[in-house]
C-alpha cells in the first residue's frame, strides 16, 4: 500500500516533474510562463510537450485531450492518441508544441447564445500553462480556455482568467501605493466546500425524475427526516466511508487537496472540502471533484446526486466558496495585520469588497442562478436570495468608530483617525460564525454560501474578482492623485463605510423581518428566481463595469444570458415533461390497481354477508378517486402549460412563463400524487420511496 504523500499528485505534470523532466532553461521560461504570464516561445512548447508525452505514455496515457468547460457546466473533451505512423509500417508516439498549445475542435455543437450567428462555428482551445495537465484514466488531460473564431470566449475559463488578471491590476495599484514594491503580482484563492447526497443506485435507476432531472419531483415526506439532527458529522456508515476513500484515493492521486469530509444535514447528505488554492486551479479541481464523485459512487453501487434540492422537506446542497486575495509574497490581503500600516491595508481591501458586493449584489445573485438553485436559496437552509454581508462584531464595531469619528472602545477611548500611521492595532475577528449569511467575513477570507452544489465556481469567482477589481480601481484612481495619502484614506474609508453599510447585515438570514427591512428599508435586490435576475446581466452598469476591465465583451455578455436563461427554461421543462410521464404512466395506473383491489375486496366482503362493515374500503375508495381525478386534471393542466410556453417567442418570456405558469402546475401535481401516495399500499407505488432513498444506504 503506498502512502498518501507518495500517491499525492501522481497523476500530474506538477512542478516536481516539471523540474525533473525539462531543461534548466525550458524549465526557467515556462515557470516565466506561469507566474508572469509571460509569452510562450514555440520551442519551450516544443520541449514541454516531448516531456509531457513522454511522462503520459510512462504513466500508461495513450490520448491526450484539450480539457475545456464550455457553457454547459461541466467539463469537455476530445480524445486523440499520439499515435503517428513510422515508415516500417508501426507507429510511434508523437506530441508537438503545437498540438500542446492549440487545438481546433468544431464548436457549433457547444451553446454560444448567439456568438455562432456573427462568429465562425470553428472553436479555438487554447493551453492555460497556469494549471497543471493530469492523467484520467488512458487521458493526458491538458487545462484550455475556449473561444470563438472571434476571439469571443465559450468557456468559463477564459474570464475567470481574464478576472484573476483585472483584480491583479488594480489589487497592485494599491500594494505599491503602500510602499511595497517587493510583490510582484496577487491572485484570489478559493476553497469550495461541496455538498452532495448519496442514493443507491437501484432505487435510483426506478425514478424517472431522478434519472432525467437529478431530483425527485414527487414523494410524500418520509416519517423520519432531519429533525433529530442525528445525521450531521454522525457516524460514517461503512458503504458511504468506503466510497469516500476511494474518491480521496482518486483526488490525491489528481494533486487535489482534499481535506475534509462528513455527514451533512439531510439524511444521505454529505460533504467534501479540498484545502483553498488558486482560483483557477480550484476551478478546475472542483470540476474534476464532481466528476470523480459521480464514477466512484457508479462503482460502489450509488449515486452522486449534485443537484441543489433532490428532496423536499429536507436540506439542500451548496457550495460555499471560500474567497481570499493574497500576494506572491504570502500576505493574505484579507487578513487583519500586525501592524497599523497593515491594518489600514486591510482595512482598505475590506472597503473595496464591501463596496463591490453592494454595487454588484446582482451579479453576485446572477452567477448563482440556475432552476435547482432557485429551490436552495431563501428556503430557510441556505442563504436567502437577498445579498448581503456579515462582518462580526468587533469588525462591526471597528467600522462604526471609523464611520463617525467616536472612539473604538478596545484602543483605549482614542478616537480612530485612519492615517496610516496612527491606526490602532486590532485582532482579528474571532465571533461566532454566521449560517445564515450570503457572504460572511470569516476571520481572513470571505465565505460565499450562494453558490449551488451544481454551479462552476468560475461564474461566482469571475463576478466576485472584477467587482472588487473596480472597487480598487476607484480607489487607486483617487489615492494616486492624492496630496496627502493618509487623509484621502481615511476619508475614502470613512465615505465607503456611509455609503455601502445597507449591505451589512450581521443578523438572521432566515428571519422574514430581515427580507422586508433589507428590500423596504435599505433598497437591496431580492430576485427570488433566475428569470427575475439574469436579464439585469445586460443593466448598463453591469455591461459598463465587466467590459471596461475586459472581463466580457457585451456581445459574450449577451450570449450568456442567453445561454443561461436557455438552460434554467430547458431543466423546467424536461421536469414538467418527466412528471406528466410519471403520472400517467406510472402513477395513476399505480392507484387504479390499488382502488381496483379495495373494491375487489369490498365487493368479496359483502358477497359473504351484507352485514360486514365495508366503511374503510369505501372511504378510501372516495378519497383516492379525488385524487386520481385531480392527477389526471393536473397532468392535463401541466401539459397544456408546457405547450403554452413553448409558444414564446423569446427567452426572457419563456423563462418568465415557466416562472409564473409552468412551476405552480408542476406544484398542483406533485401535491395530488403525494397525498395519493400516502394513501396507496407501498405495494403498489410504482418507485422507491424518500424513506427507502433517504434512508437506504447503509
Ligand atoms: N451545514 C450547512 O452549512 C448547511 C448548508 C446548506 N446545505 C446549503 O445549502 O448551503
Amino acid at each position: 500500500m503506498s502512502t498518501v504523500t507518495e500517491i499525492f499528485g501522481r497523476k500530474v505534470f506538477d512542478d516536481r516533474v516539471m523540474k525533473a523532466t525539462l531543461s534548466a532553461k525550458v524549465y526557467n521560461s515556462l515557470k516565466k510562463t506561469i507566474d508572469e504570464g509571460e509569452n510562450l516561445d514555440i520551442s519551450v512548447a516544443n520541449a514541454v510537450a516531448a516531456a509531457m508525452k513522454d511522462w503520459a505514455v510512462e504513466n500508461g496515457a495513450t490520448h491526450y485531450t484539450h480539457w475545456f468547460q464550455p457553457l454547459t457546466g461541466i467539463t469537455a473533451e476530445k480524445h486523440d492518441s499520439f499515435i503517428s505512423p513510422s515508415p516500417d509500417g508501426g507507429v510511434i508516439m508523437e506530441f508537438s508544441g503545437k498540438e500542446l498549445i492549440k487545438g481546433e475542435p468544431d464548436a457549433s455543437s457547444f451553446p454560444s447564445g448567439g456568438l455562432r450567428a456573427t462568429f465562425e462555428a470553428r472553436g479555438y482551445t487554447a493551453w492555460d500553462p497556469t494549471s497543471y495537465a493530469f492523467i484520467k484514466g488512458k487521458t493526458l488531460c491538458i487545462p484550455t480556455a475556449f473561444c470563438s473564431y472571434g476571439g469571443e470566449a465559450l468557456d468559463k475559463k477564459t474570464p475567470l482568467l481574464r478576472s484573476m488578471e483585472a483584480l491583479n491590476k488594480q489589487a497592485m495599484r494599491i500594494i505599491r501605493l503602500f510602499g511595497d514594491n517587493t510583490v510582484k503580482c496577487v491572485k484570489t484563492s478559493v476553497g469550495p466546500e461541496q455538498e452532495y447526497f448519496l442514493v443507491d443506485r437501484e432505487m435510483y435507476n426506478k425514478r424517472q425524475d431522478l434519472v432525467f432531472t437529478g431530483r425527485t419531483l414527487f414523494g410524500a415526506k418520509s416519517p423520519k427526516g432531519q429533525e433529530l439532527d442525528d445525521h450531521y458529522f454522525g457516524v460514517i456508515k461503512p458503504r458511504v466511508e468506503a466510497f469516500m476513500d476511494d474518491l480521496n484515493h482518486e483526488l490525491w492521486e489528481l494533486g487535489i487537496l482534499a481535506k475534509t469530509e462528513h455527514n451533512e444535514v439531510a439524511p444521505a447528505q454529505h460533504e467534501l472540502a479540498p484545502i483553498y488554492t488558486t482560483t483557477n486551479v480550484a476551478t478546475d479541481h472542483n470540476q474534476l471533484t464532481m466528476e470523480i464523485m459521480q464514477k466512484v459512487a457508479t462503482k460502489h453501487g450509488l449515486v452522486c446526486l449534485l443537484h441543489e434540492k433532490p428532496f423536499a422537506g429536507v436540506n439542500g446542497s451548496g457550495k460555499h466558496n471560500n474567497w481570499s486575495i493574497t500576494t506572491d509574497t504570502g500576505i493574505n490581503l484579507l487578513a487583519p495585520g500586525k501592524t497599523p500600516c497593515e491594518n489600514a491595508q486591510f482595512l482598505l481591501f475590506l472597503c473595496a469588497v464591501i463596496k463591490a458586493v453592494d454595487d454588484y449584489q446582482d451579479l453576485l445573485r446572477i452567477s448563482v442562478a440556475t432552476a435547482g438553485n432557485d429551490h436552495r436559496l431563501g428556503a430557510n437552509e441556505a442563504p436567502p436570495a437577498v445579498v448581503s454581508m456579515f462582518l462580526g462584531d468587533e469588525l462591526n464595531a471597528i467600522l462604526e468608530a471609523i464611520e463617525t469619528n467616536t472612539p473604538y472602545s478596545d484602543v483605549g477611548k482614542q478616537v480612530m483617525k485612519l492615517g496610516v500611521s496612527v491606526l490602532p492595532q486590532f485582532t482579528k475577528d474571532t465571533t461566532d460564525r454566521n449560517r445564515t449569511s450570503p457572504f460572511a467575513f470569516t476571520g481572513n477570507k470571505f465565505e460565499f454560501r450562494m453558490l449551488g452544489s451544481s454551479n462552476s465556481i468560475a461564474c461566482a469567482n469571475i463576478m466576485l474578482n472584477t467587482a472588487v477589481a473596480e472597487s480598487l480601481k476607484i480607489y487607486a484612481d483617487r489615492l494616486e492623485k492624492a496630496e496627502n495619502f493618509e487623509t484621502a484614506l481615511h476619508e475614502m474609508i470613512r465615505k465607503t463605510i456611509k455609503d455601502h453599510k445597507r449591505i451589512i447585515f450581521n443578523g438572521n438570514g432566515y428571519d422574514d423581518a430581515w427580507i422586508k427591512e433589507a428590500t423596504e428599508k435599505r433598497g437591496l435586490c431580492n430576485y427570488r428566481t433566475t428569470a427575475d435576475c439574469l436579464p439585469h446581466l445586460l443593466d448598463k452598469k453591469n455591461v459598463d463595469m465587466l467590459t471596461s476591465h475586459k472581463v466580457f465583451t457585451e456581445a459574450e455578455l449577451k450570449s450568456r444570458m442567453e445561454i443561461t436563461l436557455e438552460n434554467y427554461c430547458k431543466a423546467v421543462l424536461i421536469e414538467g415533461n418527466t412528471m406528466v410521464s410519471m403520472a400517467r404512466s406510472e402513477i395513476a395506473p399505480a392507484v387504479e390497481t390499488f382502488v381496483k383491489e379495495i373494491a375487489k375486496t369490498a365487493a368479496l366482503k359483502k358477497a359473504v354477508s351484507d352485514d360486514i362493515s365495508c366503511v374503510y374500503e369505501s372511504n378510501l375508495l372516495k378519497k383516492l378517486s379525488v385524487l386520481t381525478e385531480r392527477i389526471s386534471i393536473a397532468t392535463d393542466e401541466l401539459e397544456s402549460a408546457i405547450a403554452q410556453v413553448g409558444q414564446c417567442d423569446n427567452i426572457v418570456t419563456e423563462s418568465a412563463a415557466i416562472r409564473d405558469v409552468l412551476i405552480n402546475k408542476m406544484g398542483e401535481l406533485r401535491v395530488a400524487c403525494d397525498e395519493a401516495e400516502v394513501l396507496t399500499s407501498k405495494k403498489y407505488w410504482p418507485f422507491p420511496t424518500y424513506g427507502d432513498l433517504l434512508f437506504g444506504v447503509r
